[in-house]
């Protein structure tokens, strides 16, 4: 009887998909196991991206198993049922040959202790090898890969259409979007990239960002197109004193420097600056890094500008980080925007009279956007609105609210590759 070695590509992502569900673990975590370094670059990719599209249409593919079984899988079938996912996203969502989807994923469970799985596995893909790819297709793939308490905040927030355009979005891999110190023309042509209207380089997923040309020499770094713009609408910063609280890995915080502000960048974690110090260094940058917790430092001076890109629920990336949608949900949400509040209110101390205050941050809820920003000035907080401009997100006036808030969507630039979710607003602090 063949039976699939524990160290092959499919076994591998069985076990990093349990990982993921069963366990709790962070996708990007998971994929740095040992056992990936040690397959060919092509078999990594795989386990990659079976992993990232399993994770996407997960309610797609845990629908079609309901419908081709009359109960569900016994409890302590975790195993079999993770392998069985695996195969349905090869044999409908990726380009594997069925008998391989199907044969490879069989030979999972032979020989092991869910043995008793195979004949199960083997009548479910085969079913769905003659009616899945019609049944995929009448399905509601965005409703379906979303949990149900998404989907009710993002309908309340931007109406059903809007849910469906931002699900549908999700589905697609996010491109590699590339900031770069200077000189962005000259790195397009390096990168093979093109420039998206915001400035944002961007190249199609895949491949070895670190062997790209300029990566050593910290020419550019990876930051999404979206995430490029908080930094940005605090104007031109060279020379002022500038905080980024919340800098690490430090994206924005790079931003801030090559711009030429004198900056403070603070985190409470102690393992992200040692990333972010690192990139610093790859940059030839400097900054004065400070580990401490933002909602009770006391700066030794106020700043003429800060950046807060609070610590948030992510569901902004979830087309980077499709395990996100599995591990949230809406208690932590509240839990995120009581911080958030408490870090908005901390920030304002810290802000010289007519300072600016840019808060941002990568989530699609309105509790951790607009409802903050909407409390703390009816708060009574001194600060007012600044509202930003089209000119500033590169002539794009969707990305801007009625409010003259910023609010990009996974969906927004849909025809070149869409963005993250991010939510921004800019206020002046009057006194
Ligand atoms: C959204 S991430 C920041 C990303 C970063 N600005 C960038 O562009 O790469 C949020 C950061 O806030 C930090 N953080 C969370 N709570 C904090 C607190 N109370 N004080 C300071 N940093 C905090 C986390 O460690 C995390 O690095």
């Amino acid at each position: 009887m063949k039976r699939a070695s524990s160290t092959s590509p499919r076994a591998i992502a069985v076990d990093l998909l349990s990982m993921v569900l069963d366990k709790g673990r962070l996708l990007d975590d998971v994929l740095d196991d040992s056992r990936l370094s040690r397959l060919e670059d092509r078999d990594r990719g795989f386990v990659r991206m079976l992993l990232g599209t399993t994770l996407r249409r997960l309610g797609q593919i845990d629908t079609l198993i309901e419908h081709c079984l009359d109960k569900p899988m016994r409890a302590g079938a975790a195993g079999a049922e993770h392998a069985l996912r695996l195969g349905i996203c090869q044999l409908l969502f990726l380009d594997v040959a069925p008998h391989a989807a199907i044969s490879t994923t069989v030979d999972l469970v032979k020989g092991s202790k869910l043995a008793g799985f195979a004949k199960l596995l083997n009548a479910v893909l085969r079913r769905l090898d003659r009616e899945g790819r019609d049944l995929a297709a009448a399905q509601d793939a965005g409703l379906l890969n979303t949990p149900e308490w998404l989907w009710r905040s993002w309908v309340k927030a931007y109406g059903e259409d809007g849910a469906h355009a931002i699900a549908a979005a999700h589905l697609i891999e996010a491109p590699v979007d590339i900031t770069v110190a200077a000189d962005s023309a000259l790195w397009a042509e390096r990168l093979e990239a093109s420039v998206l209207p915001t400035g944002s380089l961007r190249r199609a997923a895949g491949g070895s960002v670190a062997a790209l040309p300029g990566f050593d020499d910290g020419a550019w770094w990876i930051q999404d197109a979206a995430a490029a713009l908080p930094a940005r609408l605090l104007g031109d910063v060279r020379g002022k004193a500038v905080a980024d609280l919340c800098a690490a890995p430090g994206g924005k915080a790079l931003q801030l420097a090559v711009a030429g502000a004198d900056l403070t960048a603070l985190d409470r974690s102690a393992k992200r600056l040692v990333r972010f110090t690192a990139n610093l260094k790859r940059l030839g940058l400097k900054a004065k890094v400070v580990e401490a917790d933002a909602g009770a430092w006391t700066p030794p001076a106020p700043f003429d500008a800060i950046l807060l890109d609070a610590p948030c629920s992510a569901t902004g990336t979830l087309r980077r980080h499709p395990d996100v949608a599995r591990h949230k949900n809406p208690a932590e949400v509240m839990k995120l925007a009581g911080v958030q509040a408490r870090l908005l209110q901390a920030a304002i101390p810290m802000l010289k009279p007519g300072g600016t205050l840019v808060y941002c941050t990568c989530s699609l809820e309105a509790e951790e956007g607009p409802e903050q920003i909407a409390a703390l000035l009816a708060g009574g907080a001194p600060l007012r609105r600044v509202p930003i401009r089209p000119e500033e997100v590169g002539g794009l006036a969707e990305l801007i609210t009625p409010e003259g808030d910023l609010r990009t969507l996974p969906c927004h630039l849909a025809s070149q590759g869409g963005m993250d979710a991010f939510f921004a607003a800019r206020l002046e602090k009057v006194s």
